[in-house]
């Protein structure tokens, strides 16, 4: 009984975050300044922000391709560091780099990432179908359009099914299909933790729990959908708070 209550307590933790006075630096420019945050196993939260705001710093730091110039960052209690790279299986990420191949077809890409994170390369078939890119598998990613790559791209980055997704720009240059079917995914993906980036508050605000609002680096606001009007009123208040921190 004890065995098991240790298991589900641990299986509760997964994917959870956590940010203790983070700070990164640039020589003088700030990235992101002071940031402590818990995120809990599962949530949403969206990153929304101006141009510069930190969104790609944070994330950055997150997918351990940065390391903050102070504070800590933890997931499921263990302090992420690049030294560490066994965490990069718990994280996935999908961002303006696709990482895949060029001269790999679709299928290779999917089939070599599954390969990499120790994952049964048999699952590519049904998750290229889930991108919508079945017709187009045998030919090289490199022959993909913008939107057809960011697609394989999130295929690639979710493969191994991670327990933190982090996602910049997920919808950006995507025509409607293609945004349908992103969302859609991110939907399904209850029990992972997800962090958007996106300056499409509309798209965002339906699949958060939280948007985590930043200007100049710091938080300015932390809203929760539930309890929150819509994505208008979320710009609104980023707009005052905004106005507040420059007065
Ligand atoms: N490699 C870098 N060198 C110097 N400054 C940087 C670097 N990366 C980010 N910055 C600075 O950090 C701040 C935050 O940038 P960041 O890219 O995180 O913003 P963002 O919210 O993602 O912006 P956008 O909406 O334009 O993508 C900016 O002032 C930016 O100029």
């Amino acid at each position: 009984m004890q065995k098991l209550k240790r298991h589900l307590s641990k299986v509760a933790s997964m994917g959870a975050l956590s940010l203790s006075s983070v700070s990164k630096f640039f020589g003088d420019q700030v990235g992101v300044a002071d940031l402590t945050l818990d995120i809990e196993h599962g949530q949403t939260v969206v990153l929304f922000g101006h141009n510069g705001s930190g969104k790609t710093t944070l994330l950055r730091m997150l997918a351990t391709l940065s390391r903050p110039t102070a504070g800590t960052i933890s997931l499921d209690g263990t302090p992420l560091s690049r030294d560490r790279p066994h965490l990069r299986d718990e994280i996935g990420v999908v961002s303006h780099e696709t990482y895949l191949y060029d001269e790999l077809t679709a299928r290779e890409n999917l089939r070599l990432h599954a390969r990499l994170h120790g994952v049964d390369p048999d699952r590519c078939a049904e998750r290229l179908d889930a991108v919508g890119l079945t017709h187009r598998g045998s030919d090289p990613a490199g022959e993909f359009s913008h939107g057809m790559a960011k697609r394989l791209s999130f295929a690639r980055a979710t493969i191994h099914d991670p327990e933190v997704l982090l996602l910049d720009e997920p919808f950006s240059g995507l025509d409607r299909e293609s945004r349908g079917r992103i969302v859609a995914r991110l939907r399904d993906l209850d029990d992972t933790t997800l962090l958007v980036a996106t300056h499409d508050l509309d798209r965002g605000f339906d699949l958060a729990d939280r948007v985590l609002l930043l200007a100049d680096g710091r938080r300015v606001g932390d809203v929760t959908t539930a309890t929150c009007a819509g994505p208008a009123a979320v710009e609104r208040t980023y707009e005052r708070r905004v106005a507040g921190s420059t007065g």
